[in-house]
């Protein structure tokens, strides 16, 4: 595989390996005009993001979710919850402890089955399909709590993601013989380019649990995106990070959307949600209770009082 992508590991200060590509990539684009790198980075984008064309549909509804309802025994963690995500919006989802969000993202992505109502990906309802096959039709999501290979490394991690797209595995393929050569050298190309596009490619031969914490989670978001998903949904993506990480990472959130995807995000960090979203649903015990542009819920009396966790009377 080092021969393929240019990489070689070396020592780092601390006795450990990581990797470096070819002439060392961070030092390349240091070298770089700014001329060149735009070009460069019109590049990684184009190869990250090879099939889509911002432009298609943008504004129209991607994925709707209808009156659905989530119950467990007799806890009802979603009531009858409808809202629309647009293609090419960063949609926040937002509200208290355990108001739902996690509930939603897990009905979407086919890890509950709603109760009743229907979640519809270009119109079309998801029905009973499994997880897998609707990361196939296009959702892909990061999770609450990091969930990477540990052993395995950066690269191998996303290049597991690009697997998703092909109909043979790229890990199969490996051991079919030259026929499928082409699709995994495609796939390490693409999975590098990922790294680069989310700002990890230096560390792209380390192990998983290796990397910092900041690099494990774009890890995991460069994973989603090797599924090449037409939603990606991150689950509190900033956890844990001080506010230059969480500074980054909205800059992060912004260029997965510059570059065509459409964003669903959970976040409990007002700020953030408030920097980066186009659009934000609030939830408040499993009932949507707001949605609209960020200066409407900041001013919405409604969620104020979710919030600060005071009676709301009359105020939805
Ligand atoms: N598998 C489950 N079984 C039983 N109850 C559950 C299950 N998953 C979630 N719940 C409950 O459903 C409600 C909504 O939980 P959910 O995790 O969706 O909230 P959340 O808004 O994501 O909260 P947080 O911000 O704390 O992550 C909570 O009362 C939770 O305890």
């Amino acid at each position: 595989m080092s021969q393929e992508t240019g990489l070689q590991e070396v020592p780092d200060e601390a006795g450990e390996e990581h990797v470096q590509v070819e002439g060392g990539i961070v030092a390349e684009l240091e070298r770089m005009t700014p001329e060149e790198r735009a070009e460069h980075e019109a590049e990684v984008a184009e190869v990250v993001a090879p099939d889509r064309e911002i432009a298609v549909g943008f504004g129209e509804t991607l994925l709707e979710l209808r009156e659905v309802t989530v119950r467990f025994g007799g806890l009802v963690a979603l009531d009858a919850v409808s809202f629309g995500i647009r293609r090419g919006e960063i949609l926040g989802l937002i509200g208290p402890n355990g108001a739902g969000k996690t509930t939603c993202f897990n009905a979407m992505t086919g890890v509950y089955r709603p109760t009743s109502g229907q979640v519809l990906l270009e119109d079309r309802p998801l029905g009973r399909r499994k997880r897998h096959q609707i990361t196939r039709l296009g959702i892909a999501r990061t999770f609450q709590n990091i969930r990477l290979f540990g052993e395995m490394t950066a690269l191998e991690n996303v290049v597991v993601g690009t697997d998703a797209r092909h109909r043979t595995s790229v890990l199969g393929a490996l051991l079919r013989g030259p026929r499928h050569r082409r699709e995994e050298a495609e796939a390490v190309e693409r999975a590098m380019a990922l790294l680069e596009f989310v700002g990890i490619a230096d560390r792209a031969a380390d192990k998983a649990r290796n990397l910092p914490y900041g690099y494990q989670r774009r890890l995991e978001i460069a994973r989603a995106l090797a599924t090449e998903p037409k939603l990606l949904c991150l689950d509190e993506p900033a956890a844990g990070f001080n506010p230059a990480e969480k500074e980054q990472l909205m800059g992060l959130i912004r260029k997965i959307r510059d570059d065509g995807y459409t964003v669903l995000l959970i976040e409990h960090d007002m700020r953030l949600v408030m920097g980066v979203t186009d659009r934000i649903v609030v939830l408040e015990f499993g009932k949507k209770i707001a949605e609209g542009l960020p200066a409407e819920i900041r001013d919405n009396p409604a969620v104020i009082a979710a919030y600060l966790g005071v009676p709301d009377d009359g105020a939805a």
